[in-house]
């Protein structure tokens, strides 16, 4: 199946267009010369950034899981829980950190995140944010991205596939190869 068209309102990702989008995330901050101790990812969108980051720069990934609830089919964003606890391999999160997200969109996540982790964890010394996407009506502002999106489109991730698929479902699926 063909990847719909991109408009001003709908941005489809491939999976091969993910990948190179982390990629690039990477070297514009190793490119900028910026030295950090920690990656911390906020769990679901930001776990694949982190995963990918904390490979290639060698320093732990810590993950913090925040969600959203959505309203009007996942375009209008409500509350947000934060979780209590940061899981973190070698020590706890302090020093120079990168909190990366797959985007920013409104901004509450990173707004409510910073609020959290500055009453929380005050050994970090500086904390940087990195995004894949930033959207333009955003309150927050990312210290790197890959891509701005001045009309906001709704981001049609890869992995999203899986939300709508079931278990029962896997076997035609994989039988039917589809996307890959
Ligand atoms: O800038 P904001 O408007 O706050 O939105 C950005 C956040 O929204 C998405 O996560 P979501 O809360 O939907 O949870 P998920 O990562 O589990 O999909 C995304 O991964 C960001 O973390």
């Amino acid at each position: 199946m063909s990847t719909p068209t991109n408009d001003e309102s709908h941005l489809w990702v491939t999976w091969d267009d993910y990948n190179r989008l982390i990629e690039r995330l990477t070297l514009q901050v190793h490119q900028s010369g910026w030295k950090f101790d920690k990656i911390l990812c906020l769990a679901r969108g930001g776990m694949r950034v982190g995963d990918v980051m904390s490979r290639i720069f060698d320093v732990p990934l810590g993950i913090l899981a925040t969600s959203s609830y959505r309203e009007a089919a996942g375009t209008k964003q409500g509350d947000m829980d934060i979780a209590q606890f940061i899981t973190i391999t070698r020590g706890t999160l302090s020093g120079r950190v990168l909190l990366v997200d797959d985007m920013v969109d409104t901004g509450k996540t990173f707004s409510k995140v910073y609020d959290h982790l500055k009453s929380q964890f005050a050994d970090i010394t500086e904390l940087r944010s990195a995004v894949l996407w930033w959207k333009g009506h955003s309150q927050a502002t990312p210290d790197y991205y890959v891509e701005k999106l001045p009309t906001n489109p709704w981001i049609h991730q890869p992995f999203e596939d899986y939300d709508s698929l079931r278990p029962h479902q896997l076997e035609a699926w994989i039988r039917k190869g589809y996307k890959s």
